[in-house]
């Protein structure tokens, strides 16, 4: 994953027209801060204060101090605190105002700079006995742009990277120190843009959710180099915030950041003081602030313009250390940058050399820009381009017209005129020249009259007067003649848009019918198979309910008949006797009979007598010689007709 450092807000703002330079200057903005010291007052320091006019006298014994070639010197910054100054007054000076300026579009960046331990970070990031710039900063600033939602309808975004620098090597801080692994600078061709590969922006919703961030930061355990409290620390922390704010209605969209960079000492690590770090390593520690120091020495020239042109030919000199090239927007590019200088008055050559960097950067001058953009930019572009592009084209048929005019007037000399046209052209040319000298005589008659009438009035202002308003009214009318056929082009792409958007639909909707008539069509089978079947359905239902009619009827006829064989009880030989085991079984309901169509079933063969159903086609009793015979009823058999025929008993088995 990449991302942008100096961000490409400035590519954004850069689509206005090119030739205006929406640049402001703005000087970097140095403020000092001392830090308390027991036993050491102010006024007998060698250094003394003035917190209201914002200055530092510095006095010395030694008749020519080498640096600044005084016996006295005096430092004027925008801003100087004395050791009084609480987090509360630095803050009241430098949060609300940085916050205003990245809210307003504009690139910020909050640099400290000093000796170790003169109170860098606890300005910055605070300690525990008060909150610093960092945190305050993210504080208001997440209520600002609340309330601005509110009231405003602002919609924001914001983004937080957090890294530091470490012997020439840059680390992604919110990885866990174990897991760091160094990440790549990589500066694009397009001069400014600054991107750290694989670090990876942490998305904020709200303040609650940076405070971890915060925390992360301000852990001087999570820092590269650090081995305790007593040791100075050997990176530099860069912990930058982005912000994006998108207003529909207004038609804005701004994108800015802030960088807020807590610098380690400014005065060299050697070999006395480390005696565990290498020659190389040292080498490495001093390399950023060394680089610091010569680029601002080289911005901050008096005889250049500004910081700007010296810029580019320096850039060789921001590729020194990886710090100045994270610094090059700041110091002489589109960033708003304050420099927090803190020192120990007790301690000159530190105090004194800070002081001499803080007097350097003031003198550089960055160039802002607002990065205010418009959300429809493109559209609007586009517009304007299409608009452009109209006018050439009338521009170009104007001058086609005119081209015509002058080949129709400038006649080839090998070419034939006819007399006729010789004529016409002849007398069309002593009329305008007729009219030509009409206009003539009446302006020299006004120039006359006028000149005599009154002549303290000049003529000549007159006639000028009238042939301004008369050009006036011609531009105004080339004007509005223009705007009309852009309106009428305009019109016409509308319309010829419109007219295609007709046709399309058009053939649309015939395809539309097709498949309606088609769908039709299917309904209307859909139905007539439906009439068919439910015809089919009614005459079923009327042949099952005659079949049932009919079982019930013969069911009814069957128990008759057993009821007329059971009275009929007489031992003569081939009567029906309980006795001879040939039961004559009765129906079962939901027998095969039941439920058999009424027709003959003489396929029906049971395995045992006892066991059998009556059959359709004959019911018959061995044993004794009554037997049933069946004697077709038009569609079916009339039971009524049972013969009993006295023939000797058979076998179950013998026959039916
Ligand atoms: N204005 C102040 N008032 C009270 N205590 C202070 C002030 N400034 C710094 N200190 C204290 O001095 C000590 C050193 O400060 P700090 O760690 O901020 O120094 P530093 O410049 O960041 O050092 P380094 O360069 O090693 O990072 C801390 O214990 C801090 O609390």
């Amino acid at each position: 994953m990449h991302w942008s450092i100096i961000s490409k807000e400035q590519s954004a703002s850069s689509i206005s027209l090119p030739t205006l330079d929406s640049s402001e200057p703005c000087h970097i903005e140095v403020i000092l801060r001392t830090i308390p010291e027991k036993g050491l007052q102010n006024s007998e320091s060698t250094f003394k204060i003035d917190p209201h006019e914002n200055t530092v006298l510095f006095r010395t014994s030694e008749p020519s101090h080498e640096t600044t070639g005084d016996t006295y010197s005096t430092f004027k910054f925008d801003k100087v605190f004395d050791t009084n100054a609480t987090q509360e007054d630095v803050q009241d000076f430098l949060v609300r105002p940085s916050i205003d300026d990245v809210l307003s579009g504009y690139n910020g960046t909050i640099i400290t700079y000093g000796p170790s331990f003169s109170g860098k970070s606890y300005s910055l990031l605070g300690s525990q006995e008060g909150e610093g710039i960092l945190p305050n900063i993210c504080k208001v600033l997440f209520e600002t742009l609340e309330k601005n939602k509110e009231t405003k309808g602002n919609n924001f975004s914001v983004s937080v990277l957090a890294f530091e620098i470490f012997m020439e090597k840059t680390y992604d801080l919110l990885v866990p120190l174990t897991n760091r692994k160094p990440l790549k600078l990589h500066r694009s061709s397009s001069k400014m843009d600054l991107e750290i590969k694989d670090i990876c922006p942490a998305h904020i919703r709200s303040y609650k959710d940076l405070k971890s961030y915060i925390q992360s930061v301000q852990n001087t355990d999570n820092r590269m180099g650090y081995s305790g409290n007593t040791e100075r620390s050997k990176s530099h922390l860069v912990f930058q915030l982005h912000v994006e704010q998108r207003n529909r209605n207004a038609d804005i969209l701004r994108k800015s950041s802030l960088y807020l960079i807590d610098l380690h000492g400014a005065e060299r690590f050697d070999k006395r003081t480390e005696v565990t770090l290498s020659q190389d390593a040292l080498k490495k520690l001093n390399q950023s602030i060394e680089a610091l120091k010569n680029i601002v020495r080289l911005l901050s020239v008096k005889d250049r313009d500004s910081a700007y042109s010296v810029k580019a030919s320096h850039s060789s000199t921001y590729r020194e250390s990886q710090l100045t090239e994270v610094l090059k927007d700041s110091l002489g590019g589109n960033r708003k940058t304050k420099v927090i200088l803190t020192c120990f008055l007790s301690n000159v050559s530190t105090t004194l050399s800070t002081l001499e960097f803080g007097e350097c950067i003031r003198q550089i001058t960055n160039k802002v820009i607002d990065n205010t953009t418009g959300l429809n930019l493109k559209k609007k572009m586009d517009l304007f381009i299409e608009d452009m592009k109209i006018r050439d084209n009338n521009y170009a048929s104007r001058i086609n017209i005119l081209k015509a005019e002058i080949d129709s007037l400038k006649t080839p000399s090998g070419e034939l005129v006819s007399q006729g046209d010789m004529k016409t052209k002849f007398e069309n040319s002593e009329k305008e020249n007729a009219k030509l000298k009409l206009q003539l005589d009446s302006i020299s008659l006004l120039l006359s009259s006028s000149t005599s009438e009154n002549p303290n009035h000049s003529i000549d202002e007159e006639v000028a007067e009238i042939l301004m308003k008369r050009c006036e009214q011609v531009a105004q009318l080339e004007l509005s003649f223009d705007r009309q056929m852009n309106v009428n082009s305009k019109l016409q792409k509308e319309l010829e848009y419109k007219i295609s958007k007709e046709k399309a639909l058009e053939s649309m909707n015939v395809r539309l019918l097709e498949q309606i008539q088609i769908q039709e069509k299917e309904i209307q089978e859909l139905l007539t198979t439906n009439a068919i079947l439910k015809g089919e359905l009614e005459t079923h239902a009327k042949l099952t309910e005659t079949r049932s009619e009919r079982i019930k009827y013969l069911e009814s006829s069957i128990k008759e008949l057993s009821i007329n064989k059971s009275t009929a009880s007489s031992p003569r030989k081939g009567s029906v006797s309980s006795s001879s085991g040939n039961t004559m079984s009765h129906i079962e309901e939901g027998s095969e009979l039941s439920n058999s169509p009424w027709s003959a079933n003489t396929s029906s063969k049971p395995a045992g007598w006892s066991l059998r159903k009556v059959s359709s086609s004959s019911i018959a009793t061995t044993g004794s010689q009554e037997s049933f015979v069946s004697r077709p009823f038009k569609k079916g058999l009339n039971l009524h007709s049972i013969k009993v025929t006295p023939n000797a008993p058979k076998s179950p088995d013998s026959g039916n």
